[in-house]
């Protein structure tokens, strides 16, 4: 709210817009009981906030994890109505989840807890309603859970129809041919923009990643296939290093057989997490959870660029000593947008029952990325602000253009 704030004084955000915004239009709390392995009942809180939906329909992730609360889910929906927009796709801000640790549950379980959640759900989501995606701990199985059992509560003649009730499905249940890597692939499309903009070569260059999950991966796959060195990597287990580089396909071979886990990788070395973001590189990409980059470390940091993977990595306090020590940031609704891009793809194929080859999709997402990435640097030259406030800002233009055209809020 903070960041908003600070946009809507900027550019004077029309009073009434500002306040539907400064609110989120629904909030689902549900609490489900399922079936445990050993015949034990356990109930389960799962959240989905529904920000505001005044240019499409509610879209964004679900995370399966302990840190999910109404609160969470609140910041991480408002965010997806910036992203949506900035990016020009045709949907407002949603996003849940369930308060778990998947880890300390069998596939058995996990299915059982995905598909009574989206039964708990009910109609709250739907294909022009509220389109779920994946996040942290959620993955392209999860999805097609989802889309199963809300297909299986309509009748027959339209179960079909129902599938892109969720994205980021796998291909074989009208999954995009690249959504797996879309995140990934636009983070290091915005790095691209950004080394344009600056007149910096990036082959050579180090770079270090918070998190080797989905959005972690990709987009230290694509780095590496612009000759960038990966030096280090954190994620939930530790934290690695290797001066000569580490390589991504090794690394993620190891992580595919260590449920999920960089620990015990042979070819770095360990280290003190509390050293990671004091690394000496050139680029950093947070890609796990929220609120790493803070003023307990931002004044450490090294790095030229924070390229933001995950969301909201980096708080309104560290952001403002990172831009004090002309540290570039590329935000998150900007930087990560290339996921929601992917889903959007996703769905209108579904949508029109086709299928899209991977080159179109990569380059259909670039180009929506590159498009945003000059809008928010222009939008921030022009209100003479950084480029988090300009991305904001080019995100609410578009919103009140539309609340204002049509002369009533939904
Ligand atoms: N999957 C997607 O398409 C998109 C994801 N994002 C954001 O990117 C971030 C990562 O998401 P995914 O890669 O999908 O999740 P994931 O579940 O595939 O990977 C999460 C990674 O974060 C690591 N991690 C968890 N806790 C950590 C901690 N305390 N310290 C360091 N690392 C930790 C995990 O070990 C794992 O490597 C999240 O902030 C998510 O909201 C943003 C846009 C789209
Ligand atoms: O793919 C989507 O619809 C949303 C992905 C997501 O949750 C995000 O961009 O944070």
């Amino acid at each position: 709210m903070r960041q908003f704030n600070h946009a809507a004084d900027i550019m004077r955000l029309d009073k009434g817009i500002r306040k539907i915004l400064a609110s989120t239009n629904s909030e689902i709390s549900v609490h489900f009981p399922v079936k445990m392995d050993d015949g034990r009942i356990e109930v389960f809180n799962g959240y989905r906030v529904q920000h505001n939906n005044s240019l499409g329909p509610y879209k964004g992730g679900l995370r399966f994890h302990p840190t999910v609360d109404i609160n969470a889910a609140r910041a991480l929906a408002i965010w997806m109505t910036w992203k949506s927009s900035l990016v020009g796709l045709p949907y407002g801000g949603g996003k849940g989840g369930v308060s778990i640790d998947p880890k300390l549950y069998s596939i058995g379980e996990l299915e059982r807890i995905t598909r009574r959640f989206t039964y708990s759900l009910g109609e709250n989501i739907g294909p022009d309603v509220d389109i779920p995606a994946p996040d942290v701990n959620t993955n392209p199985q999860i999805m097609a859970w989802i889309a199963d059992t809300f297909a299986s509560t309509k009748s027959p003649s339209t179960r079909m129809l129902n599938l892109h009730v969720v994205t980021g499905k796998p291909v074989g249940s009208g999954g995009l041919n690249g959504r797996d890597r879309a995140t990934g692939y636009g983070v290091v499309a915005s790095i691209k923009s950004w080394a344009k903009l600056k007149g910096i070569e990036l082959a050579g260059k180090k770079y270090i990643v918070q998190g080797f999950g989905n959005v972690g991966f990709w987009a230290s796959h694509f780095m590496e296939e612009l000759g960038a060195k990966l030096v280090a990597v954190q994620d939930a287990s530790g934290t690695i290093f290797n001066e000569e580089g580490i390589d991504t396909e090794k690394l993620h071979n190891h992580v595919g057989n260590n449920s999920g886990l960089i620990s015990g990788y042979d070819d770095a070395d360990k280290m003190d997490n509390d050293k990671f973001f004091s690394l000496d590189c050139d680029i950093i990409i947070p890609a796990a959870l929220g609120n790493q980059i803070t003023e307990a470390n931002a004044h450490l940091i090294k790095a030229k660029l924070i390229a933001e993977g995950a969301n909201g990595p980096t708080d309104v306090d560290g952001e403002k000593i990172l831009l004090s020590r002309g540290i570039d940031v590329i935000p998150d609704i900007l930087c990560n947008a290339g996921g929601v891009t992917g889903s959007y793809y996703e769905w209108l194929q579904n949508k029109r029952s086709e299928n899209y080859h991977i080159d179109t999709v990569l380059k259909m997402i670039s180009e929506k990325l590159n498009e945003a990435f000059e809008r928010t640097v222009n939008t921030a030259k022009k209100y003479d602000t950084d480029w988090r406030t300009g991305a904001y800002i080019a995100a609410l233009e578009r919103i009140q253009q539309t609340y204002m055209e049509r002369g009533v809020f939904p």
